[in-house]
C-alpha cells in the first residue's frame, strides 16, 4: 500500500523502478487525474513524491535502510496529464550515515526534455527505525522486504 509504488494503492502513483549499471535505477510514473494541481497539470508536490519514490528505490542497492533527510526538487517544465516521466536517479557519493543522491525526469521518453530534477540526502537507520516509530510490520512484510533485497541483488 505504499502510495508511491505499491501496485494495489488506489490512488498512488504506481511508479516502477528498475535497477541499472552500478548505482543507478530508472522509474516511470504516468501522470493521471488524480495527480492534477492545475486544471490538466501534474501538482508538484505529487512529482516531488515520484522523485522521492526512485531516489529511495537506490537504498535497495546497497541493502541498508535509509529515510529521505533532505529533498529538493526543481521544476523546469510544466508536466501535462497524461505524460509518462521516465526519471533515472544514482547514488552520487556516501558520507558516514548520508547517502548523497540526484535524479532528472525526462517528458515521455528516456531522452526527452528534462521536466525535473531533485537531489537528495538519505539518511541511514537501523531497521528498528520502522518499528519504533512506524507500526507494527507483520511477518510478511519483512519476507517482502528480504525478497526484494534479494530481487535487487541476487
Ligand atoms: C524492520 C521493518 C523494515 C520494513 C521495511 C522498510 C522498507 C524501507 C522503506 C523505505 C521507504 C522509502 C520511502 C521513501 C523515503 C521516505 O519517504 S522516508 C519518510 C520521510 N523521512 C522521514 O520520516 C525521516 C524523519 N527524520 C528522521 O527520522 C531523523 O531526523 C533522521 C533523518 C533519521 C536523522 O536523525 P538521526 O538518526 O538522529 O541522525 P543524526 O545523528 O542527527 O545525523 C546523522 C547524520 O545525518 C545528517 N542529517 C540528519 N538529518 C539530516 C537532514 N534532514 N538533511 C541532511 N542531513 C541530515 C546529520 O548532519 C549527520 O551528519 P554527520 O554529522 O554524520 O556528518
Amino acid at each position: 500500500m505504499c502510495v508511491g509504488c505499491g501496485p494495489d494503492h488506489p490512488t498512488g502513483l504506481h511508479v516502477t523502478v528498475t535497477a541499472g549499471e552500478g548505482l543507478t535505477v530508472s522509474g516511470s510514473f504516468t501522470v493521471t487525474d488524480d495527480h492534477q494541481g492545475a486544471p490538466g497539470l501534474a501538482h508538484g508536490g505529487i512529482l516531488s513524491l515520484a522523485f522521492d519514490e526512485v531516489l529511495g528505490s537506490l537504498i535497495w542497492l546497497i541493502g541498508e535502510p535509509a529515510v529521505t533527510g533532505h529533498l529538493e526538487t526543481s521544476y523546469r517544465r510544466p508536466v501535462p496529464v497524461g505524460t509518462t516521466l521516465y526519471i533515472g536517479a544514482a547514488i552520487d557519493r556516501v558520507d558516514g550515515r548520508k547517502i548523497y543522491m540526484s535524479a532528472s525526469g525526462r517528458e515521455n521518453a528516456v531522452d526527452g526534455p528534462v521536466s525535473v530534477t531533485a537531489s537528495a540526502v538519505f539518511v541511514v537507520v537501523p531497521a528498528t527505525h520502522f518499528v519504533e516509530h512506524g507500526r507494527a510490520v507483520a511477518p510478511s512484510e519483512l519476507s517482502e522486504a528480504a525478497a526484494k533485497v534479494a530481487e535487487v541483488n541476487p
